[in-house]
């Protein structure tokens, strides 16, 4: 698959605070991303850097191959925005006029659609609307562009969870019609695992993990038992966090666990359970362990 967009050592300093650290990335073509993160982990500052809106302190970005110039959004890039600058004296219409004229591939009967699909009178002034359907709004621009690169930022923000899956059901479907790169950075981790194929894991300005949300499944493990056996078990083991509880201790590992292994814990008397996404984030952000 071919690298749609590269960041390399990309850092963004706020005075002394690095608000993203020497952070490398790399979307490929034909990708759904999710990029998760805690409050202030850096994901709208990467995000703003990687469509040009701030310029990084150092570090570089390639976009197919070519360096992303100062201030310059990346070719055939919808970027949805947390905090949307809409003209609040705009109708719904009028911004989604707007945004056609950017989006060489926008395609207006789909426009439709999503507006009638989730109610959206398109004769609304912005300012007349919930928070939640000026989300829609943005979230119908992503879509309706079939942008090469959609990036959403926190496009859940203040949805409920029907509209959010009628969302997801959507945003899949159309993925699988219309292939593209689309990066959802979001809290609502369990709700995207079942979206996303790929994900970044960020804390602190730099990025914790990158993996398949599969390998991630497949490789992330709660351990639990009597500290020393958990200590035996775990001892060639990636462990990326540890809690003891009176006598016994939890372990969440990262690894395949073969049969070999299983056999080894029901011997200590270990109990092995998987992960959700969710739960493998917590432990993961918590342990602070980075893993290459
Ligand atoms: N313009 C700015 N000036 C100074 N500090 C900033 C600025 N923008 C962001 N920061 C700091 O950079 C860090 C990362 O912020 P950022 O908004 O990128 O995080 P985030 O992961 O998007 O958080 P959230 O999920 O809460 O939106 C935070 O410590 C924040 O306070």
């Amino acid at each position: 698959m071919s690298v749609i967009l590269e960041c390399s050592g990309l850092t963004k300093s706020y005075g002394k605070n690095e608000a993203v650290r020497h952070l490398n990335m790399t979307l490929e073509e034909n990708t759904i991303y999710g990029l998760l993160g805690r409050n202030g982990a850096g994901k709208t500052t990467l995000l703003n850097m990687i469509t040009g809106g701030i310029f990084p302190t150092s570090g570089l970005i390639e976009v197919s191959g070519s360096h992303l110039e100062r201030g310059e959004l990346p070719p055939e890039t919808c970027y949805i925005r947390e905090n949307n600058l809409y003209w609040r004296g705009a109708r719904v219409i009028e911004i989604l006029q707007f945004a056609s004229a950017f989006h060489p591939h926008w395609d207006w009967p789909f426009a439709k659609d999503l507006l009638n699909t989730f109610k959206l009178n398109p004769s609304k002034k912005i300012r007349q609307l919930s928070r939640g359907m000026e989300s829609l709004v943005g979230n119908i621009i992503g879509l309706a562009s079939r942008a090469r690169l959609t990036i959403y930022d926190e496009p859940m923000l203040g949805l409920d969870v029907l509209i959010r899956e009628k969302f997801y059901r959507i945003l899949v479907e159309d993925y699988a019609n219309y292939p593209r790169t689309i990066v959802l950075s979001t809290h609502l981790i369990d709700e995207i695992a079942k979206v996303v194929e790929s994900v970044y894991i960020m804390d602190a300005g730099t990025i914790l993990l990158h993996d398949d949300v599969d390998h991630i499944r497949e490789y992330s493990h709660v351990l639990t038992g009597s500290s020393e056996a958990v200590k035996q078990f775990t001892s060639d083991k990636l462990v990326i966090y540890n809690e003891i509880y009176g006598k016994g201790t939890l372990s969440a590992l990262y690894g395949a666990l073969g049969d070999k292994d299983r056999v080894q814990a029901n011997k200590l008397s270990l109990t092995i359970e998987g992960l959700t996404l969710q739960k493998f984030f917590s432990y993961l952000v918590e342990g602070g362990r980075r893993i290459e």
